[in-house]
């Protein structure tokens, strides 16, 4: 792969000390996950990701993770944590997600690859997506064949047990628009290692990729 165009877009999720958020700016990922999932191992208080976030330079995105979330919880958390961008695990009603963009966030709809063609069969208004495994922030992939051969055609983010060992190969298989990792950059389950962070980026950067389809301007 060549590189023609602007580079594939990398968030690094959950993340909850001042030295990750540092490694994860300095490697130049794009944006950066706070886990708001209660019973998560990844679990930051909101106000302990704003002060991070005081970490990230403008144009990187301050993402809050969310599951089955109520739309009241999402804006108060957004609010005090000072996120740009909400990612929505779980049920997700589409009249939340528009809303939220409404209101200047800039909301990531979080599907298991396998709910994919349901979804697809829908056909909702571009919006940002984000393909996972079944359990999110477990660490393991899906199986590809669950797509059955579609892909989101707007801005999509892969997930789901990705590793600075696979992500290439991922990346060839499925041509996303961006990567989104987190158990792969640990060194214990809910510890970040920094070397791993940056060996992740270092290998999608190294691919030359670029991404495949344009964010849906409404999106940005
Ligand atoms: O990280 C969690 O514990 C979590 C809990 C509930 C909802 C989402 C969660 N994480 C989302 C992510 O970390 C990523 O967006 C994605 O699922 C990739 O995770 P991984 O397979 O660990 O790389």
């Amino acid at each position: 792969m060549t590189r023609k165009g602007p580079a594939i877009y990398i968030k690094i999720c959950g993340l909850s000390t001042e030295a990750s958020v540092e490694a994860g700016v300095a490697a130049g990922v794009d944006a950066i996950g706070f886990v708001f999932a209660p019973r998560s191992v990844r679990f930051v208080e909101p106000e302990r990701a704003a002060t991070l976030g005081r970490r990230i330079p403008e144009g990187i995105e301050r993402v809050g993770v969310f599951q089955n979330a109520s739309l009241a919880e999402v804006r108060d958390i957004a609010r005090r944590a000072r996120l740009t961008t909400v990612q929505l695990h779980g049920t997700v009603e589409d009249a939340d997600v528009h809303a939220l963009r409404d209101e200047g966030l800039r909301p990531i709809r979080a599907l298991s690859a396998a709910s994919f063609a349901e979804y697809r069969a829908s056909a909702r208004p571009a919006e940002r997506l984000l393909l996972d495994a079944e359990e999110p922030g477990a660490g393991v992939p899906f199986d590809v064949t669950a797509l059955g051969g579609a892909r989101p055609t707007g801005f999509w983010l892969l997930a789901g047990g990705l590793t600075p060992e696979n992500v290439v190969e991922r990346i060839r298989a499925l041509l996303p628009s961006g990567v989104d990792v987190s158990s792969g950059v640990e060194s214990e389950r809910g510890v970040k290692s920094l070397a791993r962070i940056a060996a992740f980026v270092d290998a999608v950067r190294a691919t030359g990729a670029e991404p495949t389809d344009a964010e849906p301007a409404a999106a940005r």
